[in-house]
């Protein structure tokens, strides 16, 4: 795309279309919290996930898929170590990589790998607003855990910091999500109150965003990645009573989204370009 203006939910749609016929492999270092659902979602949307963090294997896991995602959501040791070498393995392979941060902020270990990860140069970062703050080094940062206290608009000149400074295209996500590459910043509407209140689909967010990330460059594949995700969360969420059926009418909503339902559900708007 040669005019960063122009994100659409037209092309939102085609780009699900190309992510579903080249149906990427996506290896997942993500915790024991999200690995099912995160699974479970790259299956509904269309792709093939496969969770594999043991260090002895990581890299040839690497070299036969087409993206990576890493998550920090649970750590210890040698799985930080399998982080280390995934990451690295596919910045040589020239394969994209997604960090989520979950949790940056909270503790120490948690932050100091966060930023560690950071600098080996992923090709998106996706996080909460209060993670992305931290990351970024924001005064004043810090969330509840793994939960956001701060809105994602707080978090908007953060992410772009962040981008300049890692070279990432930066996902903040909440009741708005924003995608910043450090000049533009495009805003995605959609989704529903009741996501936050259902475990890990954040998690699932950002392994979505590895399979845009196979078929699309970063700040597209982010955008359209939430967009998509976006009308399917608000469109399961007119199926349910609460949080509880909610990751299972998410994949449903996943599986059956197209032009019509993005057009319904989602939506996109760039709020700065690189001339503003
Ligand atoms: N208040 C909200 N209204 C609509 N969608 C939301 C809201 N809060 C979060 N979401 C959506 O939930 C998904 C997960 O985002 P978020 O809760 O920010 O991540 P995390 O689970 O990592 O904290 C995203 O698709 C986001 O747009
Ligand atoms: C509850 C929890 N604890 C460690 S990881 C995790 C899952 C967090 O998932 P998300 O960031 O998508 O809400
Ligand atoms: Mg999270």
């Amino acid at each position: 795309m040669s005019d960063h203006t122009e994100f659409s939910i037209a092309a939102a749609a085609k780009a699900l279309d190309d992510m579903r016929a080249a149906r990427p492999l996506v290896q997942n270092i993500t915790n024991y919290v999200a690995m099912t659902i995160s699974a479970n979602v790259l299956l509904a949307v269309g792709a093939s996930p496969a969770m594999v963090h043991a260090v002895d294997e990581v890299e040839d896991f690497v070299a036969i898929s087409s993206a990576l995602v890493i998550n920090i959501g649970t750590l210890s040791a040698p799985w930080v170590e399998g982080m280390r070498r995934a990451a690295t393995q596919a910045v040589a392979l020239g394969k994209p990589w997604v960090l989520d941060p979950v949790g940056c902020g909270a503790t120490k270990f948690r932050t100091d790998l966060a930023v560690e990860l950071s600098r080996l140069k992923p090709a998106i970062i996706r996080g909460n607003a209060s993670e992305i703050m931290s990351l970024a080094g924001a005064a004043g940062a810090g969330g509840k855990g793994v939960d956001s206290t701060a809105a994602s608009d707080a978090a908007i000149e953060a992410g772009k910091a962040l981008s300049l400074a890692t070279g990432a295209v930066v996902a903040i996500t909440g009741e708005t999500d924003y995608v910043t590459d450090g000049a533009i910043v495009v805003a995605i509407e959609g989704g529903d109150m009741l996501m936050p209140l259902s475990t890990a689909l954040g998690c699932a967010l950002s392994a979505t965003v590895g399979a845009f990330a196979a078929v699309r460059p970063p700040l597209e594949a982010a955008v359209y990645a939430l967009a998509v995700y976006a009308a399917a969360g608000a469109e399961a969420s007119t199926h349910v009573a609460g949080p509880g059926h909610l990751p299972a009418e998410l994949c449903d909503a996943l599986y059956a989204v197209d032009a019509a339902m993005l057009e319904r559900r989602a939506a996109i708007s760039v709020l700065e370009t690189e001339a503003a």
